[in-house]
Order: C-alpha cells, then sequence, then structure tokens
C-alpha cells in the first residue's frame, strides 16, 4: 500500500464512509469485512453513488484502477492512514478508557474544554478497531485539542489503539466488571485498561488519575507526569453535594471553578465530573467557564436518563450494565429519598463463566434493602435463586409494569443492552 498515496486522496476529499447506506457524495470508501456482509460488494455502488474513491482488499472487486485501490487489508489500511494523520496534527490526543464511564467522561470534558478551545471528540460510543480510527480521520487541521474513547473487551485492544491514536495524556475511569468472558476475568480488565498507562508510560505521557481508587494509584506508578483529583488530598478536588437528585458537585482547593449542578444523577458521576474538571483545569480553560459547561451537558441514549410520567420518577439506565455498574446504580438508588421504590433490572451480558456467580450475587446484594417490588429479566436471573418476580424479556416486563398502576414511585430500569430494557415504557 501507498500510504502517501492514499494520503493525498484522503486530503483532497477528507470525509471516510464505510457503508453506502450513509455514503455521502464525494466520500472515500473503504470495504470492510463483518460479520454479516463483505464490504468489498458494495465498492462499485459506492462509487456509483459518488464516493470520490474506493479502497477494497479483493482483486475481483478491483473493477476501476482509477478511482480504486487495491489493498491487503482494508481495515489495515483504515488503520494506518488514521495513524499518518495523526502524525501529521502536533496536538494533545487525550485518551479514555476504562470500565464504567467512558462515554459520560469523555462527553464531560469535550463539554468543558470546547467552552475555551475547538476540540474533537469521539462521536457516540465510536472506540473500537473501525471507531478510533474513523475519529481521528475526522480531525480537522485546525483543531486544538482531541479526546479519544476507546473501548475493549480483550486483551491487547487498548495498545493497538494507542499505537494508532498516539496519545499524550490518557485516563483510566475505573476497572471493574465488565467484559469478563473475553478479558479472562477482573486481573484481565485491570491489565487490558492498563495497557494505556503503560503506553504513556514509554511515552513521556501524563495521566488525570482519581486517587479514590487505590489500584490506579499503583498501576500509574512510573508515569512521567501524574495530575491527581478526588475528594481530598490530590491536585484537583471536589466534593459531591448530598441529598439531591442531581449530582452537585463542590469544587475545593483554589480552583474558582465553584459548585456545578449538574444533569447527571447517581454518586459514580462524581469522578466522572471530576475529571472533566481536572482536565478543563490542567489545559487552562478560564475557571468561571467550567462549571456551566459541565451544567449543560445532559446524558443522551439510556445513560441514567431521567424521566418523568405523571407522578412517576424513571432513572432509565438501560444502556449497559455489568456487575460493577450495576453496584453503582443500586447504591445510589438506596441512597434516594422516595416515597417507594421499584426495580427492574435485565441480565448482564459477557460475563463468562462467573455470569451465574454474578447475578447470584446481585441477587443476594439486593435483599439487604428494602424495595417495594423488584422485577429480574432474562438471561442467567433465571439460573439463580431469589424472591423476587422473574420475566423472561422486557416486553414482559412492560406489560407488567402498565399492570402495577404506580403512583409517586422511583422506578429504576438498568440492564445489559442486548435485553433492550429501555423498551419497558416504550409506546
Ligand atoms: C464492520 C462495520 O462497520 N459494521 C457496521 C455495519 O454492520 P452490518 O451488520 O450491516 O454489516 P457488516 O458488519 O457485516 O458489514 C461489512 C461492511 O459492509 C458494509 N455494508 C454493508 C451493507 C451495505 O448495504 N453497505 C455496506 O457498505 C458495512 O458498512 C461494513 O463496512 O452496520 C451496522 C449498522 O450501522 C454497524 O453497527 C456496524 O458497525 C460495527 C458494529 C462497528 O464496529 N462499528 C464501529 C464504527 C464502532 O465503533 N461501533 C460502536 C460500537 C463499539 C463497541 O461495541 N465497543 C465496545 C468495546 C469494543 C469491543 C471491540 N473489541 C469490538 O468488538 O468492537 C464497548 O463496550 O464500548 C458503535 O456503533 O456504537
Ligand atoms: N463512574 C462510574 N462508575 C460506575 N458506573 C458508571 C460510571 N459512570 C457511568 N456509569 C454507568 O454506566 C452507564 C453508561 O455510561 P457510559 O456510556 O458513560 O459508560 P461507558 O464506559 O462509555 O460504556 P460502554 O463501554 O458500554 O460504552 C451509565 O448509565 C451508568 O449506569
Ligand atoms: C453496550 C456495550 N458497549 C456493552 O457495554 N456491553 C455490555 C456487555 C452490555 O450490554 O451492557
Amino acid at each position: 500500500m501507498n500510504i502517501e498515496q492514499l494520503y493525498s486522496t484522503y486530503l483532497q476529499n477528507p470525509s471516510i464512509q464505510t457503508d453506502t447506506r450513509k455514503l455521502k457524495a464525494g466520500d472515500l470508501f473503504f470495504a470492510l469485512k463483518g460479520g454479516n456482509f463483505n464490504g468489498n460488494e458494495f465498492a462499485a455502488k459506492a462509487l456509483e453513488l459518488g464516493a470520490s474513491f474506493a479502497v477494497v482488499d479483493e482483486e475481483k472487486y478491483f473493477t476501476q484502477p482509477d478511482k480504486m485501490m487495491l489493498v491487503n487489508d482494508a481495515l489495515e489500511a483504515l488503520q494506518q492512514l488514521a495513524l499518518h494523520h495523526r502524525k501529521q496534527l502536533g496536538i494533545p490526543f487525550i485518551a479514555i478508557t476504562g470500565t464504567n464511564g467512558k462515554t459520560t467522561t469523555k462527553e464531560l470534558i469535550n463539554a468543558a474544554l470546547s467552552s475555551n478551545y475547538k476540540t474533537y471528540a469521539t462521536v457516540g460510543n465510536l472506540n473500537n478497531h473501525i471507531g478510533v480510527p474513523l475519529t481521528i480521520l475526522s480531525i480537522r487541521e485546525d483543531v486544538e485539542l482531541a479526546v479519544i474513547e476507546m473501548g475493549a473487551n480483550h486483551q491487547r485492544e487498548i495498545e493497538a489503539y494507542c499505537k494508532i491514536a498516539l496519545p499524550t495524556h490518557g485516563i483510566i475511569t475505573n476497572i471493574g466488571k465488565a467484559h469478563l468472558e473475553g478479558f479472562g476475568g477482573e486481573e484481565g480488565v485491570k491489565k487490558a485498561k492498563g495497557e494505556l498507562y503503560d503506553y504513556l508510560r514509554a511515552n513521556n505521557g501524563t495521566v488525570f488519575v482519581c486517587n479514590e481508587y487505590g489500584y490506579l494509584m499503583e498501576m500509574s506508578q512510573g508515569i512521567p507526569h501524574i495530575v491527581t483529583y478526588g475528594q481530598e488530598n490530590a491536585d484537583y478536588t471536589g466534593k459531591p453535594v448530598a441529598d439531591k437528585a442531581f449530582l452537585e458537585v463542590e469544587v475545593t482547593g483554589d480552583s474558582k471553578v465553584g459548585l456545578i449542578q449538574t444533569q447527571l444523577v447517581g454518586a459514580y458521576n462524581f469522578p466522572n465530573v471530576m475529571a472533566a474538571v481536572t482536565v478543563a483545569s490542567y489545559f487552562k480553560v478560564p475557571a468561571q467557564k467550567i462549571a456551566p459547561a459541565i451544567a449543560a451537558y445532559v446524558p443522551s441514549n439510556n445513560r441514567s436518563q431521567v424521566i418523568r410520567q405523571e407522578s412517576n420518577t424513571i432513572i432509565m439506565d438501560a444502556y449497559n450494565a455489568n456487575p460493577s455498574s450495576m453496584k453503582a446504580a443500586l447504591d445510589n438508588f438506596a441512597g434516594l429519598q422516595a416515597p417507594k421504590k421499584v426495580l427492574l433490572l435485565g441480565a448482564m451480558m459477557e460475563l463468562g463463566e462467573d455470569s451465574i456467580k454474578e447475578h447470584q450475587a446481585l441477587a443476594d446484594a439486593l435483599q439487604r434493602t428494602h424495595w417495594d417490588a423488584v422485577v429480574l429479566v432474562g438471561g442467567d436471573f433465571q439460573k439463580v435463586t431469589h424472591p423476587y418476580i422473574f420475566l423472561p424479556d422486557a416486553l414482559e416486563a412492560k406489560k407488567w409494569l402498565e399492570q402495577q398502576q404506580f403512583k409517586n414511585t422511583y422506578i429504576l430500569v438498568k440492564g445489559s443492552r442486548s435485553t433492550g430494557m429501555e423498551r419497558v415504557i416504550s409506546q
């Protein structure tokens, strides 16, 4: 592959598309292979639809040499192009990984930084082997700071993304129990997420570390520049203000940021907010701009959204679930002042051989708190013992909820993506 030639094609039309269903005229099309389709089969169609150029990796589809490039592997070509582009951008790249809160932290950091700089941040959850290069290739030359989310479900994935994004700064939000199947247990998660620290340690990087997580303090040892945040004894400190439905954070210490009234539920969002305060302060965003920028962020896509339905309040947390985020959500919900509390919990996926044990542990933990009703939905909840209602799927849970006619009730809805728990309140 001639990377210079590919890069010059990209610079003429710096808009990448991998999907003919979303193609716009002028896009540079990469033919990827997936579980359902071979992208090569769509390359000619892409040109017909107005793509400026197509990168294919099967000779049989290399039908228009003037408008196509044949490479060994189109995904690898996309990643190499992203690396080449990254090398032209002499700006800080802040990489974010961790078990929970990556997207929220990324959005909060981007909100705070963009109040003062031209930034580019990962769109939505485009955080994998395709999403990371696409993100990098969306960064234009006038951008001053980039915020890149990196997701993973197996070892050496973050290492590979670092070799494409070349981050200068990084955050691991936390380490918990998720995707245990692919990581090979919780120690495996630590090792895999730690690949970001390994890269920054070897490349004179800077990390932002929540000092309340001893394991992160330990893992980050030896990294040349460590900036800490937390409730006390950190470079940047703050405190969650209690007894409020939405999280408020009082930024303390010498900072002039002051009180941040967020639109986020859950004390578990405190470190996410502090990460944004820290990164923005570190990059010298004026203190008076930080609180309003963070306060304006409203979570979307069922990421702990608060929905009022008549006299009921629903915390819709159905974007994802794992043992760590379930615990955080339940601890928070248990602490809320509410006349009546109901739980609708979908099963947790990708836990491998720990799955039944983790579902049982959750069912046991639930019994230590009084709830007005609990419904467990689908998956391995079927295989554990508990005194609660079990329903096979979200649509059955929806019917159940409609029959109850709850009033003045707080309802927490959470579950793994594939359980689609948001359907319990769909029209
Ligand atoms: C390969 C691809 O991009 N697929 C997208 C495609 O899927 P579809 O099922 O339609 O087809 P194929 O995958 O078989 O397609 C092969 C190619 O053919 C193209 N094509 C197909 C039909 C057609 O008419 N024209 C075509 O051109 C097609 O576009 C392919 O290029 O469409 C789906 C619907 O839009 C997409 O969802 C699918 O995207 C895949 C899932 C993808 O990986 N997209 C990335 C850009 C991305 O970042 N997606 C994120 C999700 C990231 C994620 O899950 N992160 C995990 C952690 C990371 C785990 C990592 N190891 C991993 O396995 O991904 C996390 O926990 O956060 C997102 O979409 O939000
Ligand atoms: N710091 C945190 N600790 C525990 N749970 C959290 C934290 N932040 C967010 N969550 C939970 O995770 C859900 C999804 O948040 P977010 O999308 O930010 O996480 P993510 O790490 O990007 O997830 P994914 O890996 O699935 O993309 C939230 O709705 C909330 O339930
Ligand atoms: C949504 C996806 N990124 C994820 O977190 N998957 C877990 C297993 C889930 O579905 O909750």
